[in-house]
């Protein structure tokens, strides 16, 4: 954090959030990236923390119906988030998994452990210690609705089904996966139906977000239209007049 930027730090009682929420390949973690590095705000990618407890669960042979073994598992799960040169590398027991996390059927483990209740509760502690001064970008599902509900900002980023299956396809691609975009349009459906249909925590826009579709959007009109909010939002002015001085 730069000198003078603390008085402005040190005026914010509890530590700002912005919440990203939407659904796969919607732009949500590209977009909190780009806002928390503008900001110089810390980021919570939720999705991450269910896909490595989807991981460990896959390592340790716990069932993703198996709800208690689960919840034991989210306890005492070893994960550190690292910075590896801006990029978020995550450590699983020791073991890089940044990337291993990352495939559709870890994806989709994810998706289906999220649905249990006691698996949400035992990571909510964890995500709530991401908030800390100067502030927060949350991406995930349930960050504006459940998590944070008193986030100064929340954004519901979302796109079209097939738009979203592209996306995912090139960047599977870009970094040496495997990818069938048939298979991924059709991992996302299942998803998306799971995420929004489960009982606790849906994915669904908050009462008070703004909801952005960026079917025809690129990454910087949609990051514009943030930034756009962002500086309308009272508790975040400070922050932004200050990049403008
Ligand atoms: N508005 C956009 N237009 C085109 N590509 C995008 C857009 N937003 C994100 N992407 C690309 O789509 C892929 C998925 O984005 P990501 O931020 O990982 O989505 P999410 O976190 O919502 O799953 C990335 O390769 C990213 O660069
Ligand atoms: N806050 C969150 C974040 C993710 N999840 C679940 C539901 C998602 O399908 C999986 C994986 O989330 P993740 O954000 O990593 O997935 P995408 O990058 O959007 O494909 O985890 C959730 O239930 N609540």
């Amino acid at each position: 954090m730069s000198a003078d930027l603390e008085p402005v730090v040190r005026e914010q009682q509890i530590p700002p959030v912005i919440t990203i929420d939407g659904p796969s390949g919607s732009g949500k973690g590209t977009i909190a990236h780009r806002l928390a590095l503008k900001l110089g705000f810390h980021v919570l990618d939720s999705g991450a923390l269910y896909r490595l407890l989807a991981l460990a669960a896959q390592q340790h042979g716990v069932q993703t119906d198996n709800e208690k073994g689960l919840e034991v598992l989210a306890a005492y799960l070893d994960v550190q988030f690292e910075d590896n040169n801006g990029e978020a590398m995550l450590i699983l027991e020791g073991e890089d998994v940044t990337q291993t996390i990352r495939t559709e059927e870890v994806g989709a483990a994810a998706s289906r452990i999220a649905a249990l209740p006691g698996v949400r509760a035992a990571l909510l502690q964890r995500q709530h210690a991401f908030r800390e001064l100067p502030g927060l970008v949350a991406d995930g599902r349930d960050m504006g609705t459940v998590v944070f509900p008193d986030a100064c900002l929340k954004i519901f980023l979302t796109a079209s089904a097939e738009a979203r299956a592209e996306r995912r396809y090139k960047q599977l691609l870009q970094k040496g996966f495997d990818a069938n975009l048939a298979a991924i349009l059709e991992d996302i459906r299942a998803r998306d139906l799971r995420d929004t249909q489960r009982a606790v925590a849906p994915m669904k826009p908050a009462a008070d977000a703004i909801v952005l579709d960026s079917t025809a959007l690129g990454i910087e009109a949609v990051l514009q239209a943030v930034i756009a909010s962002a500086c309308k939002t009272p508790s975040l002015r400070a922050f932004w007049d200050h990049l403008g001085s």
